[in-house]
């Protein structure tokens, strides 16, 4: 489209929003009908550490939804000329699981406990043995039951639980839904119903400590929607929420919200059977849609939704790039002592391009990227961990490498076990995240780590939003299934580039895994006899 026909299509509403907030972002994305991305915003955030729990203040949830959103919209009108009136739809996605619940007033009952909390072994264990089914430590399904072990008081009063995706959802639209994707990572769904499994509601319900309370399972969770289905529309007071400016009207058909995970799949064209997807960022995962069902439950595989709703077999990792940031933070403030101001991707580049140089084991450097827990190597909790012997080769290039290699460790552990013991491995990855704002590097070094080739698209750094914006485009005309539509009318030509592994690499890699296999127990003892500092208590 040329500006004058963006700018006409902007000021009919053929266009469509996706939100989606992040661990660190929050990100706004705007597409015109045939899906090219016309502007966008964001919002940097990120999580605190208080009172033994990683969460983030759901008032900051709405003033980083509107800055994200004015900048989007100063990014229309100054490429465009128009203002934001109407959006046709819009979609939110989110980081997903974790526990926000709400009392039939809507107050918040307890501070968000956000996916990145390892609070909930007990409750896990006992509902995997109920099941039959994995129910990872981040889950909502499992914060409530652990707060029922832990006899919060909260509870009682319980009256709606939802994801961060489903709550801004709820407050933009009035309406309490999920997409499959999303609600698979708050309770485990039947593929044949494409609802909540009512035979694992049932075993909740009956579970001793859950029949003393008045509420049930059911009716205090979200209602499921398949991508496509409409979720409701943007309310008054909704469109108040996200401009406060008060340009933008009501009326916005609304996607069903969606996970992250969701929304990646998406944005990597992976919903098709048998494809595989990674995302990395603060945590990775990786995501393989299954033909077939699992041999076994697994602790480590995670079973979630294609937002079309079909099992997914997820390995997931709590840890991934925050330690990465935390070093590039010194290498930024170094610069600064010397006069010179680095914007955040001059910065990455700079650290980036020089692992280039690296041996290929890092020069036995070790790094342990624990900011939290780790659940694929049973770490409880995180302290982030560089140790190295006096005489290996200590330099920025294999401190680099060593930082990208630590960040996909626990991935690359989680990932032996779905290609060992399940023989579940796909031709090609296809890998999206902030990671890959820094083409190359961080793409081949993955390719080496999991000795398989990884293709990036060019959208690979904004992936997230721009799905969530295509399956709000999806609302609007879904007389294609999912993976046709993405096919024939999102991806006929997608640029991509694909990086196999590389033998020096791969086995590099391999003898750092060993040392870091073998170095765990430092980490755990780092955990043992080192005391989280606590910070003040959320507003
Ligand atoms: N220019 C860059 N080059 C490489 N990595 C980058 C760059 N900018 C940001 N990153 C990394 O990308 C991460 C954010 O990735 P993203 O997929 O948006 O994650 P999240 O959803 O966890 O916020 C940052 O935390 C940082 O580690
Ligand atoms: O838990 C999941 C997916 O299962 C994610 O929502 C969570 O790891 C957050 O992802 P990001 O690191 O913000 O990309």
């Amino acid at each position: 489209m040329n500006l004058i026909e963006t700018s006409r299509a902007i000021k009919d509403g053929h266009i469509s929003l996706g939100i989606e907030l992040g661990s660190t972002q929050i990100k706004s994305v705007l597409i015109t009908d045939d899906f090219n991305t016309i502007a966008s915003g964001y919002y940097v955030w990120e999580n605190q550490y208080k009172d033994g729990v990683w969460t983030y203040p759901l008032q900051q949830v709405w003033d980083g939804i509107r800055e994200s959103y004015k900048q989007l919209a100063a990014d229309v009108y100054s490429k465009y000329h128009q203002p934001l009136i109407n959006i046709g739809s819009i979609g939110v996605s989110a980081m997903m699981h974790g526990y926000l619940v709400f009392s039939n007033s809507g107050d918040l009952l307890t501070p968000f406990r956000t996916w990145r909390n390892n609070l909930t072994e007990a409750a896990t264990d006992a509902l995997t043995d109920l099941f039959d089914f994995n129910i990872p430590q981040r889950w909502c399904i499992a914060h409530l039951y652990q707060a029922i072990l832990n006899k919060e008081a909260h509870v009682d009063s319980i009256d709606f639980m939802t994801t961060l995706a489903g709550y801004v959802h709820w407050r933009l639209s009035g309406e309490k839904f999920l997409g499959i994707g999303d609600a698979s990572g708050a309770f485990p769904i039947d593929e044949q119903t494409g609802d909540y499994d009512a035979v694992f509601l049932g075993m909740f319900s009956q579970l001793e400590q859950v029949k003393t309370y008045t509420w049930n399972i059911r009716s205090i969770l979200p209602k499921v929607l398949k991508a496509g289905q409409p979720a409701g529309y943007l309310t008054e007071e909704g469109a108040r929420l996200l401009d406060e400016k008060g340009t933008l009207t009501a009326g916005s058909v609304m996607a069903p919200p969606e996970g992250d995970a969701g929304t990646g799949m998406v944005a990597t064209n992976s919903v098709r059977k048998k494809t595989g997807n990674i995302s990395v960022g603060t945590s990775a995962f990786s995501m393989v849609v299954l033909d077939k069902p699992l041999k076994k439950v697994h602790r480590d595989i995670d079973i979630v939704m294609t937002p079309d709703g079909s099992p997914v077999a997820m390995v997931h990792t709590n840890n991934c790039s925050s330690d990465i940031n935390a070093w590039a933070d010194i290498f930024k403030q170094f610069a600064g002592r010397l006069g010179i101001e680095l914007q955040a991707d001059k910065l990455y580049e700079a650290l980036f391009l020089v692992a280039a140089k690296a041996r290929p084991d890092a020069g036995s450097l070790v790094n342990y990227s624990y900011l939290s827990g780790e659940n694929i190597t049973k770490m409880p909790s995180g302290r982030p961990l560089f140790v190295r012997t006096a005489n290996c080769e200590f330099n920025l290039a294999n401190f680099i490498l060593a930082q990208l290699y630590a960040a996909f460790a626990p991935l690359k552990i989680g990932m032996d076990i779905l290609t060992n013991e399940e023989q579940i491995r796909t031709e090609v990855l296809i890998a999206q995240g902030g990671l890959f704002k820094t083409p190359i590097i961080a793409q081949q070094t993955l390719a080496n780590a999991l000795n398989t080739p990884i293709t990036v698209m060019k959208t690979a750094s904004q992936g997230g939003p721009w799905g969530m914006a295509v399956l709000a485009a999806y609302v609007k005309k879904n007389d294609l299934r999912l993976e046709d539509f993405l096919d024939q009318k999102v991806f006929e030509n997608p640029e991509t580039l694909t990086l196999n592994p590389e033998p020096m690499g791969v086995a590099g890699c391999k003898q750092f895994i060993d040392l870091y296999r073998a170095g765990l127990s430092i980490e755990h003892h780092a955990v043992d006899m080192l005391t989280e500092k606590q910070q003040n208590p959320v507003s």
